[in-house]
Order: structure tokens, then C-alpha cells, then sequence
């Protein structure tokens, strides 16, 4: 069977989307998921992703990881099936979709850029040397000095699967403050067990948590990934974080089809 395919990319966070309106596409098959996101034998992808019909939205994402495991939400990739759905008509320059953490609202700015607003964040777990939180996924953020030379695979596999997060495990944020209001991150990604270009949901906590740890008052924080710039927004009160924003690029790549 040819199966059609898109490619798109957010910050260097890469993702193969895959309309399944008609509900054709085999969900459970885990090694196909993954194949199809290999780098060498697939098209590849940090991950991939279903758009679906959604009785009370405009669709419905449905988030798998490059290792073909189904998931928690997606930043990166939430903000790239944005681009999708306006690709493919079903959308205009403003939607509601339902993930797997709920309802998100997203529009496009003048300059392309979509913003997607992310799950409020009542509680952050701070520690002495790192804090833990849960942006629609759960991540562990610390300070990194020397970022630059980090061994972020080695580190991060081995907070990923040491004793701190049990089976589930977490994805893995290391910073570097740059100034006042930006912030260097690096992120080692559960389910790629790799370092990744950008993670959506962990520039997310990484905004979060400086703020949370007093590393900046700011409110509107760029957060400097590997593959790009986000800039994630929010508001801080009783009630911890609300009307939580993640804006960045999201940019169709190509195209194709392939056998399966
Ligand atoms: N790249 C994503 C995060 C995807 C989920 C993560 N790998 C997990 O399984 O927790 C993003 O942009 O948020």
C-alpha cells in the first residue's frame, strides 16, 4: 500500500504528519510508526503525527514518538500540525484542537509564526540542583555552565532512566542563562532517546522553572534551542501558571509517499 505523507519542522524538531480523517491508518503498529520515522530505512522524524476528525473541534492530535510508542503532548509538533491543518484547508489562521492534555488554542502571527497556547502549570517540583514540571509532558530542567560541551545523550539517558523518574521516565532540559530574558537549552527527548533540535514542551518548562527559581522576573522569555529561537509567554499568579504561550516557526518540508 502507498502511504502519503507530509514533512514538517518546528525549531529543527522534525515531525511526519499523516491525515487520517478516514481513520485508514494503522494505530497500533508500533514498528511501523517507528520505521516510518527512521532516518535511514524511513523518511524520519522526531516523531509522527495523526491529524483526526474531532466531534467539538477543529481536529484531534494524535502524537507518537520516533521510537513508535503513542505519546504525552508535543509542542513542537502540536505547532506543526497547526501549519498542517491550515495546509490542508481545515483550518484559517486561528483554531481549537484537542490533544492528549486537553484543549489548545493556536493562531498564526503576521509573520508566520504560530503560537499555541500550552496547559496551565499549577506546581513545580524545585529541587537544589534541578526542578521537575509538567508541561503536557513531564520534564526535568537543570543548569548546565558548560553547555556548549555537554554531553547531552550521556547525561541526559542517565537522569532519563536513573532512579529519579522510575519507568516512565522524563525528558531532560540542560540551561544556560544568557541574559535577563533569554536562555540557552539543550534537550534530551524520552521516546528518541537522543538529543533533539528543539522541544516545544520542555522550552515550555525551561521558561517556567527560571522564572519559578528567580533566575528572571520576566514573563516573555526566548528560549534559544539548537535548531532556532522560541519565545514562550505567560502569566504568574495564585494559581501558578496560566495563559501559558509557545511561539516559534513551523515550516512545511516536502512531501511523498511510500510503500508500506
Ligand atoms: N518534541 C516534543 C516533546 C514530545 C514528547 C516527549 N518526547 C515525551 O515523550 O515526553 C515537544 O516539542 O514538546
Amino acid at each position: 500500500m502507498q502511504l502519503e505523507f507530509y514533512k514538517y519542522q518546528g525549531t529543527g524538531n522534525d515531525f511526519v504528519m499523516i491525515d487520517n480523517r478516514s481513520g485508514f491508518f494503522p494505530k497500533e503498529d508500533t514498528q511501523l510508526i517507528a520505521h516510518l520515522c527512521d532516518r535511514r530505512f524511513g523518511i524520519g522524524g522526531d516523531g509522527l503525527i495523526l491529524l483526526e476528525n474531532d466531534s467539538e473541534t477543529d481536529f484531534k492530535m494524535v502524537y507518537y514518538n520516533s521510537d513508535g510508542n503513542q505519546s504525552s503532548m508535543c509542542g513542537n509538533g502540536g505547532r506543526c500540525l497547526v501549519a498542517f491543518a491550515k495546509d490542508l484547508n481545515v483550518i484559517e489562521n486561528a483554531t481549537t484542537f484537542i490533544a492528549t492534555d486537553g484543549l489548545h488554542h493556536a493562531s498564526f502571527e503576521d509573520n508566520g509564526l504560530v503560537s499555541l497556547q500550552m496547559i496551565d502549570v499549577p506546581i513545580i517540583d524545585i529541587k537544589k540542583d534541578h526542578s521537575f514540571l509538567n508541561t503536557g509532558s513531564p520534564h526535568h530542567v537543570q543548569m548546565v555552565e558548560d553547555l556548549e560541551h555537554y554531553n547531552i545523550k550521556a547525561e541526559g539517558a542517565a537522569i532519563r532512566y536513573g532512579e529519579l523518574y522510575g519507568a516512565a521516565g522524563s525528558n531532560i532540559n540542560f540551561v544556560k542563562k544568557i541574559d535577563d530574558t533569554t536562555f540557552r537549552l539543550r534537550t534530551y527527548e524520552r521516546g528518541v532517546e537522543d538529543e533533539t533540535l528543539a522541544c516545544g514542551t520542555g522550552a515550555t518548562a525551561v521558561a517556567i522553572a527560571m522564572n519559578a527559581t528567580g533566575q528572571t522576573a520576566a514573563t516573555a522569555i526566548n528560549v534559544n534551542v539548537e535548531g532556532g529561537k522560541l519565545v514562550v509567554s505567560f502569566d504568574k499568579g495564585e494559581n501558578g501558571f496560566t495563559n501559558v504561550f509557545l511561539k516559534g516557526p513551523a515550516e512545511f518540508v516536502f512531501k511523498g509517499t511510500i510503500e508500506i
